[in-house]
């Protein structure tokens, strides 16, 4: 009999989405974002960080003050990592798991890319102009946008190696 407990799809998704948010040095702020395809392939993965080449330890990465002295003019959000990553050109049909519900600058990676469905955990930015905007745009250009309720709350990752033996 095939083992029970296994991840769905959704569930398998969104935790690479999760894992990939932990590589992210914003310390207020982690998110991760993993894109499939069609064919349930993995075919890009990003997090929240600063480009190529600009040293985290660099530049800010406070919230509020002078604009040049925040992250916000430097980061580059998970969905453009993770577009940008992508192993194939084509993400025609594609899916793109988020722990965070895209912000509009994303929104616009995503529906150019050919992405045809957004499934998000948190909408914490729900009020904002920006989710405002982006709503707009997913439902004009037909990008579906699901919010995910797993069926667990958690998953434990466990680097014991004799667990495994
Ligand atoms: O669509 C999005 C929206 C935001 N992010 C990143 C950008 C920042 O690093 C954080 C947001 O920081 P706050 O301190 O919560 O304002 O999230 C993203 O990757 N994708
Ligand atoms: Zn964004």
């Amino acid at each position: 009999m095939k083992r029970k407990g296994y991840l769905s799809w959704d569930e398998y998704f969104m935790a690479v989405a999760i894992l990939s948010a932990q590589r992210s040095k914003d310390p207020s702020t982690q998110v991760g974002a993993c894109i499939a395809n069609k064919a349930n392939k993995i075919v890009g993965v990003g997090y929240n960080g600063f480009p190529l080449g600009c040293d985290d330890d660099d530049l800010p990465w406070g919230r509020e003050g002078d604009f040049l002295e925040t992250k916000y003019p430097y980061v580059c959000h998970a969905e453009l990592n993770a577009v940008l990553n992508s192993s194939s050109r084509d993400l025609m049909d594609c899916k793109i798991y988020v722990a965070l519900f895209p912000c509009n600058e994303c929104t616009k990676v995503i529906i150019q890319s050919g992405i045809k469905e957004v499934i998000y955990l948190s909408d914490k930015y729900k009020d904002t102009d920006q989710v405002r905007a982006s709503k707009k745009m997913f439902n004009m250009s037909g990008v579906k946008c699901r919010q995910l309720t797993p069926d667990r709350e958690s998953l434990l990752i466990n680097f014991v190696a004799t667990e495994y033996v």
